[in-house]
């Protein structure tokens, strides 16, 4: 069981609410001015990644209370139970073992008084084997023809991870073209199938539970177009693979279950890209890259186990989120990297914070009278810079950012790393120190401005500055080092859950809504008007009713 505590209730929480009075008048310009080993006492180097956190409107002692907070909210406790099986998914009764798929270790990991590495392992060498086939073009189609494209069929954390990873790691990539279909938007498949050949085509279909409805109806598509292409049934087999935990389905379906790629319950669809849903990702990079990926996150599962909390770069990342979130009633989170290949990470990281902790009710079952998990948002650098930074940097609302960027690009042409780079350090020091007053009359008068003129415009450009960021700069983005950032991002989410009492691993969110589609469904496929809901909904299902063509 995880700690049941109210951390509101914590005597680190009194003490931080009144220490707040005291920083937030603060500027970080000041902070920096008064001490001169604020970087070095503020930044971490954990391998080939800096994580520099000093821009953050913390001291010493803010540092000092939020550790404090963790440990009363019993955090070693909560560490130890998640990596040691405990079925911390309390409501789902589940243990949540992402980390066991990474694991390089030689100590066992029970579950059910079970040894769960031999599975993961003999996944994970069925995977090997099945790419290098794939890959190297022994494994033929029903024509003779090897395999040319892949589709992951699979939605939400069996597709975003995926999607992400392939993206970021496209330097690394084959020659199989990856395509991914998530949406049940009839064109999302459409558009795809159009590209494609059924004789070289392999559809892999990512689902944990292989029920899900866009899945679903996304497979049974495929499988049709696949058949219409010419292809007899028993051909299937060479052109359809399953990702699932969920054997009986998958059978049904009609995919040899030679061709599954199994999971299990204690894998979180949005922690899963580590496991068989990761297929896409193998078949893209190759096995050894993707174990590079898994070793990446193996390091920050270590870090994030033994490493003291003062020096533990998920747990800091947790306690500035909540510094933010509870006590500067912060709202959001950008995550904003400064590498065009992870165009994806923000909104990876979307579902796997949101769905993990947009939760209201505590784990006693009562509802929070505090605010939880942040809505995560972000673009790469300097797309955004050129669409909504200028809310970050004069906007009302604080918003912390996260910069990400490699020092090393995977493709030096001419000076675009260089310019790229002097953007992501100019944003985070222009949002801590802004411009004052007399910089901006300075600068206009030196421009040669007219007195009015500087008198009307000089409101307008000051920039109060006290914009906290954290700043992962990483030697290069490789299969390790994502691995590592993906990693340390997780761990954050967890840290979070666990001092907001809420439970970070079930999502009975998004029920209502499946449920509701699936009563309002019958209701479509009849041209009948419609009067069981309330006015609102009527009056579209009707209006629909009578434009469908
Ligand atoms: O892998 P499955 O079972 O198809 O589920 C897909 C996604 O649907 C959800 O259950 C809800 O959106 C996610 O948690 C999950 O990642």
């Amino acid at each position: 069981m995880l700690p049941r505590i109210n951390f509101t209730e914590t005597a680190a929480y009194k003490y931080l609410s009144n220490h707040y009075i005291d920083i937030a008048p603060q500027h970080l310009r000041d902070l920096f001015a008064e001490d001169p080993k604020r970087f070095d006492k503020f930044s971490i180097a954990f391998g080939d990644i800096l994580f520099d956190y000093s821009k953050n409107r913390i001291n010493d002692t803010t540092k000092a209370l939020l550790l404090q907070l963790a440990r009363e909210c019993k955090l070693d406790e909560a560490i130890d139970a998640m990596f040691s099986g405990n079925a911390i998914n309390e409501t789902e009764n589940r243990a949540v073992l992402h980390t066991a798929l990474r694991n390089q270790g030689d100590t066992p990991i029970v579950v059910d008084g079970k040894d769960i590495m031999p599975e993961v392992r003999s996944v994970l060498a069925k995977m090997k084997t099945f790419s290098e086939r794939i890959i190297s073009g022994t494994w033929k189609g029903y024509t003779g023809k090897p395999i040319a494209d892949v589709v992951n069929i699979g939605i939400g954390g069996s597709d975003l991870g995926p999607v992400m990873v392939t993206e970021a790691l496209k330097p690394y990539k084959n020659h199989l073209n990856i395509h991914f279909v998530s949406n049940v938007d009839g064109t999302h498949i459409a558009e795809t199938l159009k590209r494609l050949n059924p004789e070289t085509t392999l559809f892999l279909i990512a689902s944990k539970t292989f029920t899900t409805q866009e899945t679903m109806a996304n497979a049974h598509t495929a499988r049709q177009w696949f058949l219409a292409g010419g292809a007899a049934e028993d051909d299937i087999a060479k052109h359809f693979a399953a990702l699932s935990t969920n054997s009986q389905a998958v059978a049904a379906f009609g995919i040899d279950t030679q061709n599954m790629f199994e999971f299990w319950d204690w894998v979180g669809g949005r922690y899963s890209l580590w496991s068989a849903i990761g297929l896409s990702i193998v078949l893209s990079i190759g096995f050894e890259h993707f174990e590079q990926l898994l070793g990446g996150a193996y390091a920050t599962d270590e870090h994030f186990r033994r490493t003291p909390l003062e020096e533990n770069i998920p747990v800091i990342m947790a306690l500035l989120g909540i510094w933010y979130n509870n006590f500067f009633d912060a709202e959001t989170q950008a995550i904003l990297p400064y590498d065009q290949y992870l165009h994806r990470f923000a909104a990876y990281f979307q579902q796997g914070d949101m769905e993990s902790n947009g939760k209201y009710v505590d784990r006693n079952g009562n509802a929070v009278a505090y605010q939880t998990g942040p809505i995560i948002w972000g673009e790469p650098g300097t797309n955004g810079q050129h669409a909504f930074y200028q809310l970050i940097h004069q906007g009302t609302k604080l918003i912390p950012c996260d910069f990400i960027a490699p020092a090393q690009t995977h493709n030096p042409i001419g000076e675009h790393h260089t310019l790229l780079l002097s953007n992501f350090f100019a944003q985070t020091e222009a949002l801590m120190n802004g411009k004052d007053e007399q910089a901006v009359v300075a600068e206009l008068k030196a421009s040669g401005t007219s007195d009015s003129a500087i008198e009307r415009l000089k409101a307008f450009k000051v920039f109060e500055g006290n914009r906290p960021s954290n700043s992962f700069l990483i030697k290069k983005i490789t299969p390790y080092t994502l691995g590592s950032l993906i990693a340390l991002y997780e761990h954050k989410i967890f840290v979070q859950g666990v001092i907001w009492n809420i439970f970070s691993f079930d999502q009975w969110g998004v029920e209502l809504g499946k449920q509701l589609a699936g009563k309002i469904l019958p209701e479509l496929r009849t041209a009948d008007a419609i009067a069981t809901h309330d006015a609102s909904t009527n009056g579209l299902i009707n209006q629909y009713k009578k434009w469908k063509a």
